[in-house]
């Protein structure tokens, strides 16, 4: 393909990552290997820059554009070499006329961006949209740190994630036999936090109330040392499904998955009302901490959908606390750096809740802000997703 074809292919590709993300339809990289397949004439080489050019499209433009090429053509306002591609040469893009409508550069649309928790200062804008580092936890039950410092030498310890290790972001590292093996998972710092947040230790008795996959299912389980109960819910079966052989190659034994009836999550953990030691809710959110991996979530996020994620986190919340033992723990977290999905929702819930406490100092000594009655970690302070969290002890 011509560099002025490859162009004009990812014009096409961001039409249809645009129209998914109004429509709330597949994410961008999905579309990416759909559009891919059905262009097989496409080398390596092409594919690469084909993909070059649709992500940086995607972290330059704010909100959706109206076309992938006013998304292109904002990145070819700023870069010559790629204006000039714009040649009307066979398979091209037309020449660029004048008045055409650019799409919007920046972090956040301005209605977005005045959601944000206080604590987001300009000094975060770059760092929410820089490419993320690849993150490991080692898994207690089968590795150590140091075994994976062995396996990856080119990578680092994070700051007060005992068992985690960086890598640059282009390391192949689930490709490794130890991964097969359950040495580890790919896990963002932010993640890692949140897990030990929680301070369960062996003999608790945990519900994951939002579990999906089991990300952070399993970081317990490693955590606990397998010696604690655990119920991992949710309401996506095709998610929760992932859980259990992840859970056998993690070597990880009491774990009890159990799918939940939306609308009927009360009900169904009727046998655990009042019975957790530690509840994890870890809850459905715009994903706002997330935008540095997944730029194209900034697209999709509208008033309404922000409205449904509050709707049922204040509801999950409720459900969570009703599972927590006298005295237990209930810990909240959102991928996001939203304030009224972060601080003002544990506000709510806690003026709803008499009695209920927030609890303080146990995260890592540098890490996370204080933000509201919870603590907020953002891309630049902390280098991990932006991430909420609150942990919350029941009355006695
Ligand atoms: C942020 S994700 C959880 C990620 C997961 N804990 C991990 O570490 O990989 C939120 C999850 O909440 C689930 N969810 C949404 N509504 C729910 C409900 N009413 N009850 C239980 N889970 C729900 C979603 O299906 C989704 O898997």
């Amino acid at each position: 393909m011509t560099p002025a074809a490859r162009v004009q292919t990812a014009i096409e590709i961001l039409d249809t990552i645009a129209a998914a993300a109004r429509e709330g339809g597949a994410p961008a990289d999905a579309l990416f290997s759909e559009a891919m397949r059905a262009r097989r004439y496409a080398g390596s080489k092409d594919r690469r820059a084909i993909r070059g050019h649709v992500y940086d499209a995607i972290r330059a433009v704010r909100s959706v554009p109206v076309s992938g090429r006013a998304a292109m053509l904002a990145l070819a306002d700023r870069d010559p070499a790629l204006a000039a591609l714009f040649d009307g040469s066979p398979y091209g893009p037309a020449p660029i006329r004048s008045g055409e409508p650019r799409a919007e550069t920046g972090v956040a649309a301005s209605a977005l961006a005045e959601l944000f928790d206080p604590l987001i200062e300009s000094a975060e804008e770059g760092a929410m949209l820089e490419r993320a580092p690849l993150d490991l936890r080692a898994n207690r039950l089968k590795a150590s740190r140091d075994e994976l410092a062995e396996l990856f030498p080119e990578g680092r310890a994070i700051e007060g994630a005992p068992d985690g290790w960086r890598l640059p972001p282009e390391t192949a590292a689930i490709q490794h036999p130890a991964h097969e093996n359950g040495a580890f998972e790919v896990q963002d710092a932010a993640s890692q936090y949140a897990a030990a947040a929680l301070g369960a230790a062996a003999g608790a008795r945990i519900v994951d109330l939002c579990a999906g996959g089991g990300g952070k299912t399993l970081a317990i389980a490693s955590l606990t040392g397998d010696a604690a109960d655990i119920l991992a819910c949710d309401v996506n079966r095709a998610r929760l499904q992932q859980l259990p052989p992840r859970a056998e190659r993690a070597g990880a034994t009491r774990i009890e998955t159990r799918l939940l009836d939306p609308g009927k999550e009360a009900a169904m953990l009727a046998d655990w009302c009042g019975k957790a030691t530690h509840v994890f809710v870890d809850a459905p959110c715009s994903g706002s901490g997330t935008w540095r991996r997944s730029p194209e979530l900034r697209w999709r996020l509208t008033p309404a959908r922000l409205d449904r994620h509050m709707a049922d986190q204040a509801n999950l919340l409720a459900i969570g606390a009703d599972l927590v033992a006298p005295g237990g723990k209930l810990l909240y977290a959102v991928c996001s750096i939203i304030a009224r999905e972060g601080r003002a929702q544990v506000q709510a819930f806690l003026d709803r809740h008499r009695g209920w406490t927030a609890d303080s100092g146990y995260l890592p000594a540098g890490i996370g802000r204080a933000a509201g009655a919870g603590y907020l970690f953002t891309p630049a302070h902390d280098r991990c997703d932006g991430f909420f969290l609150a942990r919350l002890t029941a009355p006695c």
